[in-house]
């Protein structure tokens, strides 16, 4: 595996990863609106209450949501209609979508190759992913006979394996113990110290924020409330919703 030096991103640090220009969708009640930029080669919070719209502006970035009106570019590329498999992003679920019926290499190869054409070195690429995750030798497993915080290693292998420059995450520790989401989240620090992907977590839960993000994108109702850099967002006083939040850290 052979990963991006993080020099390299931090150079293109002014690109953004991810750009949302008039992101309007109304689904049920609620009108989604999404403007602002998500800066390469940092790991951004998006958090809020239950039901403000995190897993919605997730999707709308990963192309599972199409918008109603405005444009989404990644990388300065305009990705609004390409279809969820073109987007050049990777992405990591709370319930991990590994498939029940086939071993670890398998799912992984699927990363890498959807038709599992894999050469020699996707080969090496995916056992060094593992062995990366702590899962060595773990190839021939099925997802059911390993423990929930593995299957969440091996998410995030088939992730790493796709080498894309824009991970996104969905509360992908929510469902780990207290010591196992501590582990997983130095895990992903580790990860994009190494590679210098930009990261967008979805997270509800606050720590997580405060241990984690460079940026926070804070949700209500749809809406961007805050958008900025942690330390920002733990000063603020405009808004009582946030400071109770960043409180409960
Ligand atoms: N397809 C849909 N049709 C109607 N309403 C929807 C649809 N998808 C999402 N919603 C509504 O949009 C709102 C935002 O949902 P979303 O899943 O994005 O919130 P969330 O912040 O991720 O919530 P949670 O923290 O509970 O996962 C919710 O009220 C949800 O019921």
């Amino acid at each position: 595996m052979t990963a991006q030096p993080k020099q390299t991103a931090l150079a293109t640090e002014n690109l953004a990863a991810v750009e949302l220009d008039g992101v309007r969708l109304a689904l049920g009640d609620i009108r989604f609106a999404f403007d602002g930029r998500i800066p390469a080669g940092r790991i951004t919070a998006v958090t809020g209450p239950s039901g403000s719209g995190k897993s919605t502006l997730l999707n709308l970035i990963a192309g599972f949501e199409m918008p109603d009106a405005g444009r989404v570019r990644l990388a300065g590329q305009d990705v609004t209609r390409l279809h969820p498999g073109a987007r050049p992003l990777s992405l990591v679920f709370q319930d991990h979508n590994l498939f029940a019926h086939l071993d670890l290499f398998t799912n992984i190869g699927l990363g890498v190759h959807p038709a599992l054409k894999l050469t020699g070195e996707d080969r090496t690429r995916i056992s060094a992913a593992l062995q990366r995750v702590g899962l060595a030798g773990y190839e021939g497993r099925k997802p059911g006979t390993l423990s929930g915080g593995e299957r969440q290693r091996a998410a995030f292998a088939r992730a790493l394996v796709r080498q894309r420059p824009l991970l996104l995450l969905d509360e992908p520790f929510a469902a780990l113990d207290p010591g196992l989401r501590l582990a997983m989240a130095d895990l992903l620090s580790g990860l994009h110290q190494e590679t210098g992907a930009s990261i967008v977590l979805v997270t509800h839960d606050p720590g997580e924020v405060m241990r984690l993000a460079d940026e926070v994108i804070y949700l209500s109702t749809g809406k961007i409330l805050f958008h900025g850099d942690r330390h920002a967002f733990c000063a603020q006083t405009a808004h009582p919703e946030i400071s109770k939040f960043v409180a409960s850290s």
